[in-house]
């Protein structure tokens, strides 16, 4: 699905958080949000899933408009946030109906799509148990398949690594990006970690709510004149680079 992000500005009361970014996503194309803390990403997700207003600018998903088709729009987005927002004491299964109930999903839809969901991510033999019971990395496993329930077209994570050990970031990163190819899924993944993102990853960096790069990760080191990405990030906002 394509997203056009146009003119975006945010302000917390006075604060502006977010100045005048554009952007487009590609359909089927894994996106890495690159930025700091506090550049802006949440925000930037918050307006993508209408839990903040917009003031300035529009977004459109596949050619609606927020502003104008917000509810048409939303039923195509799934999104997993930075907090875990699982029911600890339900199980698996249990959090994926819920969701799916939300959804509008009938019961056997629900079970249907969840299992074949939790089969993907090798936690069917999990779904009984309490979320409780499952470690950092499983737990987001499962947010991701309850995102990914009612087919949506465009998946935005916002840094869903977060408290998880290396091993177990690569490993949600690579399912994501092969999920990215086999379902023809949009991904938007906001991180602050350049060892998320890939050369050929269409890149946005976004720091002190301001876009300043967006395109294939080749091009963007290409007109920075660095070799890597690590570098271009160290030297459009400081950070990242070790
Ligand atoms: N509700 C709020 N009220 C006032 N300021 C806020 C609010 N939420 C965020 N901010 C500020 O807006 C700026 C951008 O925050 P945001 O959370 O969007 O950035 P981020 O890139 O997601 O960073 P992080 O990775 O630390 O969450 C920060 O300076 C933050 O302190």
């Amino acid at each position: 699905m394509t997203v056009e992000a146009g003119n975006l500005s945010f302000r917390y009361g006075d604060k502006p958080v977010l100045r005048e970014v554009s952007f487009a996503l590609t359909s089927g194309r894994f996106h890495a949000l690159l930025g700091p803390n506090g550049a802006g990403k949440s925000t930037l997700f918050g307006l993508l899933t209408r839990l903040l207003a917009l003031q300035q600018g529009d977004i459109r998903l596949a050619g609606q408009s927020l502003r104008k088709q917000p509810a048409e729009a939303m039923r195509k987005i799934g999104v997993v946030f930075q907090q875990n927002a699982l029911d600890l004491d339900l199980t698996v299964r249990q959090n994926l109906q819920y969701h799916a109930a939300l959804h509008g999903l009938s019961r056997r839809e629900a079970r249907e799509r969840g299992d074949r969901e939790l089969a993907r991510f090798s936690l069917l033999e999990r779904a009984n148990d309490a979320v409780r019971t499952l470690n950092g990395g499983h737990r987001r496993r499962v947010e991701i398949a309850r995102a990914l329930l009612h087919n949506p077209s465009l998946l935005l994570l916002d840094e869903p690594t977060v408290g998880l050990d290396v091993a177990s970031r690569k490993a949600l990163n690579d399912h994501v990006r092969t999920l990215c190819k086999s379902e023809g899924l949009t991904v938007l993944w906001a991180t602050h970690l350049i060892e998320e993102v890939r050369q050929d990853d269409r890149v946005l960096i976004l720091h002190q709510g301001q876009l300043l790069a967006n395109g294939d990760g080749h091009s963007i080191c290409e007109a920075e004149g660095t070799s890597t990405l690590a570098e271009t990030f160290h030297s459009l906002t400081g950070a990242g680079a070790s």
